[in-house]
């Protein structure tokens, strides 16, 4: 079929470098390439994404969740952990999960969703892709931040798409060791939502550290990511019962 390749347009090995100071291997073009495959062909079952169309996925997809972490393959924000571990919360489809699994293969990742569907479905993805960093967890953010096996537990969580920038601190820091990052993926962001999450985050045990703001190469949309750091310990009534964090945000 020939919607099934990714676009190979001459600009990009430039984009990757000059935007994130990067390239794909020949093996990591491969496994993107497979994995929109997956997606393409999982969607016909699952409703997974609307982004299908190639270049819209590369960008949206694959450009997107590697730039939220640029700082890291320029290696310059994870620090001492040599082989960082790593939570995706709500990855959905596997963003951005699965394309830094196979842009950091040192960084082991987590896939967290409470869609058991979407996970077993993931499952499939890992295995066709032969990643060998990555694990799957089915559960709620709220639950599996209260267990010990996870809370304060992992070097750095990703977030993208799952809910209000508070409700998104209130996810990722408690699952952070200290010292930890996380980065939450928005589209615009205003003066006003850092003022309520600057609050939030400080009752969680962390500090807003940098915010970035760009432009997606080949459609010029804006994106913001935010980098929480985590300073102190996460008081235990965080993350809040199931629901609550959506129902009444920090
Ligand atoms: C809009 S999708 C975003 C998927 C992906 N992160 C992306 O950017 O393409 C939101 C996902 O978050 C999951 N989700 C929402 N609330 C959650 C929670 N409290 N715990 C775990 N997963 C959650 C949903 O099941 C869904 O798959």
């Amino acid at each position: 079929m020939n919607n099934l390749t990714l676009p190979y347009l001459p600009q990009m090995p430039e984009i990757w470098q000059s935007t994130l100071n990067w390239q794909p291997t020949a093996q990591q073009q491969e496994q993107f390439q497979r994995l929109y495959e997956s997606i393409l062909e999982g969607n016909q079952k699952l409703n997974l994404t609307r982004i299908t169309a190639p270049e819209e996925f590369w960008e949206k997809h694959l450009w997107d969740s590697l730039r939220g972490i640029a700082p890291l393959l320029k290696d310059e924000k994870l620090g001492e952990a040599s082989s960082p571990t790593c939570v995706d919360i709500g990855t959905g489809a596997g963003f951005p999960g699965i394309p830094v699994a196979i842009a950091l293969p040192d960084c082991t990742i987590t896939l967290l969703d409470s869609t058991r569907k979407k996970m077993a479905f993931l499952e499939q993805v890992v295995s066709a892709l032969e990643l060998n960093n990555v694990k799957t967890l089915t559960g709620r953010a709220e639950e599996i931040g209260q267990q010990s096996q996870h809370r304060q537990q992992y070097d750095m969580a990703l977030i993208r798409a799952v809910g209000a920038a508070s409700v998104c601190a209130e996810y990722t820091l408690p699952l952070l060791k200290q010292g930890g990052l996380a980065i939450v993926y928005r589209g615009n962001w205003t003066e006003d939502e850092n003022t309520a999450m600057e609050n939030a985050v400080q009752q969680l045990g962390g500090v807003i550290e940098s915010i970035e703001k760009f432009t997606t190469p080949l459609s010029n949309s804006i994106r913001h990511c935010l980098y929480l750091r985590k300073v102190a310990t996460t008081p235990v009534q965080f993350p809040r019962a199931a629901g609550i964090p959506t129902q009444k945000p920090l």
